[in-house]
């Protein structure tokens, strides 16, 4: 069981901290949780009715983060959704951009938050469910929808299309200022909530997922789910387009947690890195740096609307409850309450030139127009006089001494003619009928429902519906005052205090400095603490990097063991270029541009291929490693040279000899170091 905070972002130069930390007296009146001293010590205590997570630090002072909402292990989604999504959502049907996005360790339970199980639903499904409630009632009447919906994943370096049937790999295109988007993305257009459920469950079977110490069924990548509501009202017919991204990204991990190893390893320091761009953007914009670094991840490019752009965005935070987990779990809190000063600039995206239903309305229009010509073009022919067709011959024909039997042939096949070009007409004319009842079938007419709403039941359902709101909406409004009142308590008390005699007033002041000294030994711990957590980050990321480096080495070592040298010194030639999403050569490398892999010879084992067979070299013939044997490597000892038989003696006196430095003495032979791709690797590293 986890906790779950909540951050949002929503109206416009919205401060997202809104509430600052309640005073520290609230943290240290409370006693810690019995769990703390317990077997399995908890360290973590939530305030849902005053937003706010008390974390119970074990070697010193305890702190607390208060934020929009936070919900302890007990709360559902269902309460999370009604009380903090809802809204959100709301909005994106009235043509705002939204972003929910589930972030935490691993194992916290974001996936479970975002999809949910059997039992209690989660914030995706909900949110569907919400869309096609509002579009089917009559609270969306005289309007025309279009809901797309499109599902992604960041795995590695890559980004796959989950609704695809092979999960092809995109490419993200646009510049920081205009933005980021991707292109070549499935879109699927839903006609209801469970047509968007379908859609998600196809994607997570795609979704990469894996096993690790913390978590059986652990996410190995960033899923992003976006949802595009295209409203158009009938009266006036603008368009309002709103789009919603729900994503559930990977948990920060750490390796001697999970025991990742190989792959999963590899997977890790990808994950890790992609959240630790997250997290520079977030700070960047917390603390309204001129520069924020979008382009340093595909996750941060993503999501570049979300944070700090033209969207209403809401973060939760899970946490662990865990004293094992405290530095985690401290991590995420100071994450979540760092995003909460972030501010958004949502925008209501009105006659967007991109809207698809408008394409689709006019496409609609086209074929139209094409049916009726057609259909005139028919009736005319038809109207027109027709050759006669020619009376079938009876058993015994009359003579027709007038008509020849050429011209009742010519006048049988023009008949032909002319019925099967109306045939061909009408084939035509109804597939172009059948593609329109497509289209339109994809545009939802809103209050499609409505029959049904005239049933009491559905009225007093909308009512409910209004009335939860107006609660929830209270509620929140509460908790906002009680973190109000807890800051400006202290600030009022000491503002309005009339002091009497001067003894008063030192002793209030010195009070007051006593705070600030208290304050200021605050900060200094937190800084110590940050810089704690960054070395141990640090030593976890160097951790990572030398089992990169040995995994690394692994390969090289296969590489120079099985590659050809000149192919090898294709392969350390090649740079990744962000943009392209490629290895590409560089133009000035002077290398020959890389050819594709030659295919395999038909009806053919795959090692063998024609090129093989056309040269007849035997190095070419088996191409599988396993059947290889490795090339010797370059000896790095020399022969030794037998003695060679002393010349005779010169007759005559030998010359004296110079006296030569044993530095510039010249060696027999040099020692030659094998020039591989591992050896150059050395002692250096790679970056
Ligand atoms: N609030 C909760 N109620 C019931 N079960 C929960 C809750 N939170 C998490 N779980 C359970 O804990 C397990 C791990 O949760 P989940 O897979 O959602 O974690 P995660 O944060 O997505 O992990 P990862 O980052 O590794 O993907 C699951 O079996 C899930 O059902």
């Amino acid at each position: 069981m986890s906790h779950r905070c909540l951050c949002v972002g929503a109206e416009e130069g919205h401060a997202l901290a809104r509430a600052a930390v309640a005073p520290p007296r609230c943290a240290r009146a409370q006693r810690p949780p019995a769990a703390v001293t317990g077997p399995r010590p908890e360290v973590v205590r939530v305030y849902p009715e005053r937003g706010a997570v008390q974390l119970y630090n074990p070697k010193g002072e305890d702190k607390l983060f208060t934020y929009d909402a936070a919900y302890d292990s007990t709360a559902t989604t269902a309460a999370i959704y009604d009380e903090m999504v809802r809204p959100l959502v709301a909005s994106v049907l009235d043509g705002f951009n939204g972003c929910v996005f589930a972030y935490g360790q691993t194992g916290t339970g974001k996936t479970h938050t975002m999809e949910g199980n059997a039992e209690d639903e989660g914030l995706v499904p909900r949110a569907f469910r919400h869309i096609w409630t509002h579009i089917e009632t009559g609270a969306s009447r005289d309007t025309t929808h279009l809901v797309s919906c499109s599902y992604v994943e960041l795995y590695l370096e890559d980004v796959r299309d989950l609704l695809a049937k092979d999960c092809k790999k995109l490419t993200i295109r646009g510049q920081e200022l205009s933005g980021f988007y991707i292109p070549e993305m499935t879109s699927v257009v839903c006609r209801s909530a469970d047509d968007m459920v379908r859609a998600m469950r196809a994607g997570n079977r795609q979704r990469a997922a894996g096993r690790t110490d913390m978590n059986e069924h652990s996410s190995r990548s960033h899923a992003v789910f976006l949802v595009t509501v295209e409203t158009q009202r009938r009266d006036t017919g603008t368009i309002r387009v709103g789009k919603l991204n729900l994503v559930d990204l990977a948990g920060s991990e750490r390796q001697r947690k999970t025991g990742a190893g190989g792959e999963r390893l590899r997977e890790a320091a990808r994950i890790n890195q992609a959240l630790s761009s997250l997290g520079n953007v977030i700070a960047a914009l917390a603390e309204n740096s001129p520069h924020v670094p979008y382009r340093d991840s595909k996750l941060t490019r993503i999501l570049q609307d979300s944070l700090g752009g033209n969207s209403k965005t809401i973060m939760v935070a899970n946490v662990g409850p865990a004293a094992y987990n405290y530095d985690e779990t401290l991590t995420t809190l100071r994450y979540a309450h760092r995003a909460k000063a972030i501010k958004n600039k949502p925008v209501r995206n009105e006659d967007p030139k991109d809207a698809k239903l408008r394409e689709y309305q006019a496409e609609i229009e086209r074929l139209r127009a094409l049916i009726q010509q057609r259909q005139a073009a028919a009736l005319a022919v038809a109207a027109a006089p027709r050759p006669r067709r020619a009376p079938r011959r009876s058993a015994a024909p009359a003579v027709d001494v007038d008509r020849p039997d050429s011209e009742e042939a010519n006048l049988e096949s023009e008949h032909l003619a002319a019925e099967s070009s109306i045939e061909e007409e009408r084939g035509k004319t109804s597939e172009l009928e059948r593609r329109v009842l497509e289209l339109e079938e994809r545009l939802v007419r809103g209050g499609g429902g409505g029959k049904r709403l005239l049933d009491d039941l559905n009225e007093s359902k909308l009512v409910l519906e209004r009335r939860q709101h107006e609660i929830t909406e209270r509620k929140k409004r509460e908790v906002e005052m009680q973190q109000k009142i807890d800051l400006e308590e202290e600030t009022t008390a000491i503002v309005t205090n009339t002091f009497a005699t001067l003894q008063q007033e030192v002793d209030h002041k010195t009070q007051r400095l006593k705070k600030c000294l208290s304050k200021y030994a605050c900060i200094r711990e937190e800084i110590v603490e940050q810089r704690e957590a960054h070395d141990a980050e640090r030593r976890e990321q160097e951790a990572l990097q030398a089992a990169l480096i040995a995994e690394l080495r692994r390969r090289l070592l296969l590489a120079d063991s099985f590659v050809p040298e000149a192919g090898r010194a294709l392969v350390m030639r090649l740079r990744y270029n962000d943009d392209t999403d490629q290895w590409e050569l560089p133009p000035d490398s002077g290398a020959e541009p890389l050819t594709r892999r030659p295919l395999a010879s038909a009806g053919r084992r795959r090692p063998i291929c024609d090129v093989a067979l056309a040269e007849r070299a035997p190095r070419h013939r088996c191409e599988n490693l396993l059947d290889l044997r490795p090339l010797p490597l370059p000896s790095t000892t020399r022969a030794y040279p037998p003695p060679q038989p002393r010349p005779a003696p010169p007759p005559d006196p030998p010359p004296q000899r110079e006296h030569v430095p044993p530095s510039t003495r010249p060696s027999a032979a040099p020692r030659v170091r094998p020039s591989t791709a591992h050896h150059r690797l050395g002692a250096t590293g790679v970056r």
